[in-house]
């Protein structure tokens, strides 16, 4: 490398200016050795023939040497005929040699040398802080004790994940069938929610080194660093063979692109195209997955997400009620718990607590109980441990969020739910919950339409009429007045959908069958109709859902009545509560 070379320049040139500097001292040495003389001595040295070489210069001390080779110095008289003297009484003269050269040398040596030194301490400490640069640090764990039966709750994405393990063991039974491994997944949600935690059962259970690492341990003032850490990460993850690499915080280096072309984007670019270059590098028999974990999704560069990439995104979300109630047992495992505690009741107390909270909370409890000497954890130590954790939450924490927004959550989605369920009774409601989602929603019902090929514009109609349910929810119980922004996004959804009808498909009558997206290609739009029919339509469909909610209005008030107390609601449940009340 370049390093290595100017390494090897540099002690060659160091080399000569030692040899230079002794030189130097030894011929100071000589200079120290001259006896000095008067002038008019030397004259007579001069008279009686005893001088064989003066080494003129306009010092003010001229050097000269006697027959018997011994050296003397004297008063320079700096007369113009000096030299013309000394030459008729037969002594050689040697102009401008050793002592102002030897000065000058001097000079030259000794600032060389203080340059020199100072380069060579900035050389080392650059050498060995660019080693540390370059090599990142990670926490390497041979795979410790975590399995997936350390995880509780996120039934789904754990699954995602276990299907990994034989991908990562058996790569060539896959390879057989040229099945495209994945080689990235993006875990996403709030923090605390046990990504890490997934990461490393992961390469647990397939016996694989776990590298983790911190996507800010690559953003580095200079520029190359990053990108060069990169590379020393996935070179010592494939020296290991099968490895899992773990990357947190990935937005740190994988947020979209600015298009400034600042110095710090710039670094991150270069950094998050060699981890591009490399996770594209490896083969898909090598049994190297790389798990990037984020709290937001939305941020981060397509490039990133594209297949071949990190193509598999699984959300980690805020555990429910159940979810909440297997991870305090978890953490209640080896620790004395007193039997009466109830922890089905401690689940509840503790909505909107991220899983890094509850173990939190079990162990405040824990070190309560020991201070107090008890003999074991009760419910006491837990409530006290759940004041000690709560007041010590931020205001933006959900765990604050009051039981007036946990009921419009609830009304909100049983509005959804309870729309989908009797106008749209071949979609499946697969789960309502009210627990916040990452994605900014308070919370939300997933619909799941019949796959189909074709939508009609009945699907469409009711899509829309979905989408609207939650805010009539809102209305019919908190009044006109007190709808709120909650359905920001489903209003930009039902106005996508209606948009798309009236533009591209013709399903909108008084609009009729142009192609509304081709004609504004070619300027030929008039968009005052498009928006007046659009909001016909969309007025008449929230009229509608009012109306249908308002009939049914016991059937949503116990809907969201289980889910204040549940938080998620799953298909079966939400059936048998339909089933109890009649639908009109
Ligand atoms: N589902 C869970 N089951 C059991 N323990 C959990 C769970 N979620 C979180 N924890 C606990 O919380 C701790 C922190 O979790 P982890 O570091 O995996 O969260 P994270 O989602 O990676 O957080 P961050 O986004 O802040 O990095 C874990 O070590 C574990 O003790
Ligand atoms: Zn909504």
């Amino acid at each position: 490398m370049n390093k290595i070379l100017n390494y090897k320049k540099l002690i060659i040139f160091l080399s000569i200016l030692t040899i230079l500097t002794v030189s130097f001292v030894i011929y100071n040495m000589n200079n120290s050795k001259a006896v000095k003389i008067s002038y008019t001595e030397f004259l007579n040295k001069v008279q009686n023939n005893e001088v064989s070489t003066i080494y003129y210069s306009e010092d003010e001390f001229i050097k000269f040497i006697t027959k018997d080779n011994r050296t003397f110095l004297t008063e320079n008289p700096r007369t113009f005929d000096f030299k013309e003297k000394m030459l008729l009484k037969g002594v050689s003269v040697e102009e401008n040699s050793s002592v102002p050269i030897a000065n000058t040398i001097a000079g030259i040596v000794s600032f060389s040398i203080i340059a020199i030194f100072i380069i060579m301490i900035a050389q080392k400490k650059v050498k060995s802080s660019s080693a540390s640069l370059v090599s990142v640090h990670y926490d390497s764990e041979n795979a410790t004790s975590v399995t997936f039966q350390n995880i509780a709750g996120n039934e789904e994405a754990k699954e995602s994940i276990s299907e990994l393990v034989d991908f990562i063991q058996n790569p060539e039974k896959y390879s057989r069938f040229n099945v495209r491994l994945p080689r990235g997944v993006i875990l996403y949600g709030p923090p605390g929610t046990g990504k890490t935690l997934m990461a490393k059962a992961l390469a647990s259970e397939a016996k694989v080194p776990f590298f983790a690492v911190n996507g800010s341990d690559f953003v580095q003032v200079y520029v190359g660093v990053g990108a060069a850490r990169i590379r020393d990460l996935f070179k010592k993850a494939r020296d290991k063979g099968k490895a899992v690499i773990f990357i947190d915080e990935i937005d740190a280096i994988g947020k979209k692109r600015s298009g400034r072309a600042d110095g710090a984007s710039d670094e991150r670019d270069q950094t998050l195209n060699a981890l591009l270059s490399e996770m594209s590098g490896f083969k898909d028999s090598q049994g190297i997955i790389v798990i990037a974990a984020t709290n937001r999704l939305d941020v981060l560069d397509e490039a990133l997400l594209r297949p071949g990439r990190f193509d598999r995104h699984i959300e980690i979300n805020l555990p429910d009620v159940k979810a909440r109630y297997e991870i305090l047992k978890l953490y209640s495992h080896k620790r004395p718990v007193a039997k009466d505690v109830d922890l089905f009741k401690v689940a509840q107390m503790t909505p909107y607590f991220s899983g890094a909270k509850l173990e939190n909370l079990m162990n405040e409890a824990a070190i309560l109980a020991a201070k107090d000497n008890a003999d074991f954890i009760t419910f006491e130590h837990i409530d006290k441990a759940f004041n000690i954790v709560v007041a010590g939450f931020e205001k933006k924490e959900r765990s604050h969020i009051s039981e007036l927004d946990k009921k419009i959550t609830a009304f909100h989605e049983a509005g959804h739910a309870l729309i989908s369920k009797i106008i749209a009774p071949e979609n499946s409601v697969k789960k309502i919950t009210i627990i916040p989602s990452t994605k900014g929603a308070g919370g939300y019902t997933l619909n799941i339409p019949q796959d189909k090929m074709f939508k009609t514009k009945k699907d469409l109609l009711n899509n829309i009429k979905i989408a609207l349910g939650g805010r009539a929810a809102e209305e019919i119980i908190f009044g006109k007045d007190n709808i709120t922004t909650g359905a920001y996004s489903d209003l930009q959804h039902a106005t996508n959908t209606l948009i798309s009808m009236a533009k591209e498909f013709g399903m909108i009558e008084e609009i009729g069958l142009l192609s509304y997206t081709l004609m504004e290609s070619h300027n030929l739009i008039e968009s005052t109709t498009i928006i007046k029919h659009c909001r016909e339509i969309i007025n008449n469909a929230y009229s509608e859902v009012v109306n249908i909610l308002q009939n049914n209005f016991n059937l949503l008030e116990k809907i969201a009545l289980v889910l204040i107390e549940k938080e998620t609601i799953f298909e079966e449940e939400l059936e048998k509560i339909i089933c109890y009340e009649n639908l009109k």
